[in-house]
């Protein structure tokens, strides 16, 4: 990057910046005289000697990428056109220009100084609404930006919760809100219920079927459960072939009944048609938990797990409860 003329005895007309259009571009031209128009060759960085200046692109094109030292650079870069300007927020914060800038082509660029700048809006009314115009627009697209990036970030931080084979909650979910739950359980004396459900004899369900209809298998038993529950109840896939669903606000008795329901939803359930051999279903074993006092959410796991394997041994294709409601 080096001098190569003043902007006064350089051939560009002040009228074709952004920063001067409707303004009283004599009072610029004098102020921006002496001020330097540099040449960048294409890649070479702009240095901003640690100060804070703004940039007018003359030529070229330069590029702008976000704050490399703080720690905020993202990825994001913009281009800045002819009669464009980079560095203006800098220059009012007087913070050195943290943007990594670079040209992407050979290039030639109007350097002002921050003292200069307070001059030029000292000077013309024209030159102080055009810069509030260019910060308002980048405030603007700033927080759309990061509206778009909160949504996204959204987005990701909910797939991440969701089973990709079921769509049902995963276990991680359930690590993060299950205490959640729990806790407010606790504090609002509501009650909350959880329900096990574990396919029965999956293992022979896949070698007799086949792993992919053992997989469509886990989808129809997930479809039941969430085509049962009311829009307030939870259903998780635990993992393998277990499955849970978290009912607040819900008795041990009505858990029960609801448990039972779904026993008897997923028998009926249509695994897949196949015209050729008869048509394979499923069976679960539901075990029935509510949450006592004092108790937390292993505590809660465990007793809901007691009760399912006490469904298994019972023959499975059933609804078993912790011991106290029988
Ligand atoms: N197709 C398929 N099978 C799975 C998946 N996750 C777990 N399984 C299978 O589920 C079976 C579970 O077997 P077991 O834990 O022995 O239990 P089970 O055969 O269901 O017997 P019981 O629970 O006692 O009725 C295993 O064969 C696993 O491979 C999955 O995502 N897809």
């Amino acid at each position: 990057m080096k001098q190569i003329s003043t902007f006064g005895a350089s051939p560009y007309n002040i009228g074709d910046l952004q920063l001067f259009r409707d303004a009283d571009t004599a009072v610029a031209a004098r102020l921006l005289g002496n001020s330097p128009v540099v040449g960048v060759g294409q890649g070479q960085p702009v240095a901003n000697g640690g100060r804070a200046r703004l940039y007018i692109v003359l030529r070229g094109a330069l590029s702008v990428a976000g704050d490399t030292r703080s720690g905020l650079a993202d990825g994001t870069i913009s281009k800045v056109l002819p009669g464009e300007s980079v560095g203006e927020q800098s220059v009012l914060d007087e913070e050195a220009n943290l943007a990594a800038i670079t040209a992407l082509e050979d290039s030639e660029v109007l350097v002002i100084e921050a003292e200069t700048v307070w001059k030029l809006i000292e000077a013309s009314n024209g030159i102080a609404r055009n810069l509030l115009r260019l910060l308002s627009f980048r405030i603007r697209a700033a927080n759309a930006q990061l509206r778009r990036r909160q949504k996204l970030g959204e987005f990701y931080r909910q797939m991440s919760m969701i089973d990709g084979l079921t769509g049902l909650y995963n276990r991680a979910w359930l690590n993060d809100l299950l205490p959640e739950m729990v806790a407010t359980a606790h504090g609002t004396g509501r009650p909350l219920s959880l329900i096990m459900i574990d396919l029965d004899h999956f293992k022979k369900f896949n070698d007799t079927h086949g792993h992919l209809a053992g997989d469509q298998a886990l989808r129809a038993a997930a479809q039941v459960l969430s085509g049962a529950l009311r829009p307030s109840d939870c259903a998780v896939r635990y993992g393998g072939e277990e499955m849970m669903v978290l009912l607040p606000d819900t008795s041990d008795k009505v858990a029960v009944v609801v448990a039972e329901r779904l026993c008897e939803r997923i028998r009926q359930a249509v695994v897949f048609r196949d015209t050729r051999a008869p048509m394979p279903h499923i069976t679960a074993s539901l075990g029935v938990a509510s949450l006592a006092p004092g108790q937390d959410d292993h505590g809660l796991i465990a007793t809901a797990d007691a009760a399912l394997y006490r469904a298994k041994d019972g023959g499975r294709d059933r609804v078993a409860a912790q011991e106290s409601l029988f």
